[in-house]
C-alpha cells in the first residue's frame, strides 16, 4: 500500500475503514455467537474505538491480540473461544480476511454449512489465468492444467478443534510455508470442501484495489 500510515484494513474506502465493511457482513448473519476481530496488539483500542463509531449493535463482536503469523492468530481465536468456556468440538470457526470486505451473505452461509457437513472448507474461485509455476523465479518448472486449479480465497471455515489438533501436529517447517488454513489440512491428507467464491470478493492489497473497492461502492461494477 506504499507509504499508507495504517495498516491496510483501516483505510477508507466509501466512508468508513474496510474492516467495518467486513464487519458488516458478519453482523447480518444470525448464525455467529461472537465476531472476534483479531489485530495487532498496537491497534487493540483503535479497532475498539472504530467499532464503536462506526456498528451501532457491536454487542456480538470482541476485539482480541492476534498472534504473529495467520495461522497463530486463528490459534489465539480458538484459544479466546475456550477461555469462553464454548469450546466444543462441534465448534465451527469461519475465518476471514479483514481486507475482503465484498464477501458476501451466501458465501459465508456455504461456509458454515460445509465446514459442518465436511470439517472443513475453502472459497474458491476457478484460476482465469494459466498458473505458471517457477521454482527458481527465472524459469518455468511447470504449468498446471488450468482447469484444475483455483484461486483461493476466504472465508475458511473449520470444526475449530480439529483444526488445532492438526496444526499443533505440523513441524516448524511446514508451518514456516503456509499462507493460508486450508494447507494445514492438505499437509494432513485431511479433505477440504470447495465452495464457489466470487470474483468480487478481492482481498485490498495494492493501492489500485482500493480504487476497484470504491468503485464496486459506488456501483461502478464495469472496473
Ligand atoms: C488466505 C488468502 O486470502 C487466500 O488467498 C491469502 O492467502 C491471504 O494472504 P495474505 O498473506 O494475508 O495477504
Amino acid at each position: 500500500m506504499g507509504n499508507a500510515d495504517k495498516p491496510k484494513q483501516f483505510l477508507t474506502v466509501g466512508e468508513k475503514p474496510v474492516i467495518i465493511h467486513t464487519i458488516e457482513k458478519f453482523i447480518i448473519n444470525s448464525h455467529f455467537i461472537e465476531i472476534v476481530v483479531l489485530v495487532p496488539k498496537s491497534w487493540l483500542a483503535y479497532t475498539k474505538d472504530i467499532i464503536r463509531k462506526y456498528i451501532r449493535q457491536h454487542e456480538k463482536i470482541v476485539v482480541v491480540e492476534g498472534g504473529t503469523t495467520r495461522n497463530e492468530t486463528i490459534m489465539n481465536a480458538i484459544q479466546y473461544i475456550e477461555d469462553c468456556g464454548r469450546l466444543t468440538e462441534d465448534t465451527i470457526i469461519v475465518t476471514h480476511d479483514s481486507v475482503r470486505p465484498f464477501v458476501t451473505y451466501r458465501i459465508i452461509e456455504e461456509n458454515i454449512k460445509f465446514a459442518r457437513n465436511f470439517g472443513a472448507c475453502d472459497t474458491v474461485i476457478p484460476a482465469s489465468d494459466t498458473i505458471v509455476e517457477s521454482r527458481d523465479g527465472s524459469f518455468i518448472s511447470n504449468i498446471p492444467e488450468r482447469e484444475k486449479m483455483f484461486q483461493g480465497q476466504t472465508p475458511q471455515s473449520f470444526k475449530a478443534k480439529h483444526l488445532r489438533k492438526i496444526y499443533q501436529s505440523l513441524t516448524d517447517a511446514e508451518r514456516a510455508i503456509l499462507t493460508d488454513a486450508c494447507k494445514i489440512y492438505v499437509l494432513k491428507n485431511e479433505p477440504v470442501y470447495l465452495v464457489e467464491g466470487e470474483v468480487s470478493n478481492i482481498k485490498i492489497t495494492y493501492p489500485h484495489d482500493l480504487r476497484v473497492a470504491e468503485a464496486i461502492l459506488g456501483g461502478n461494477q464495469t472496473c
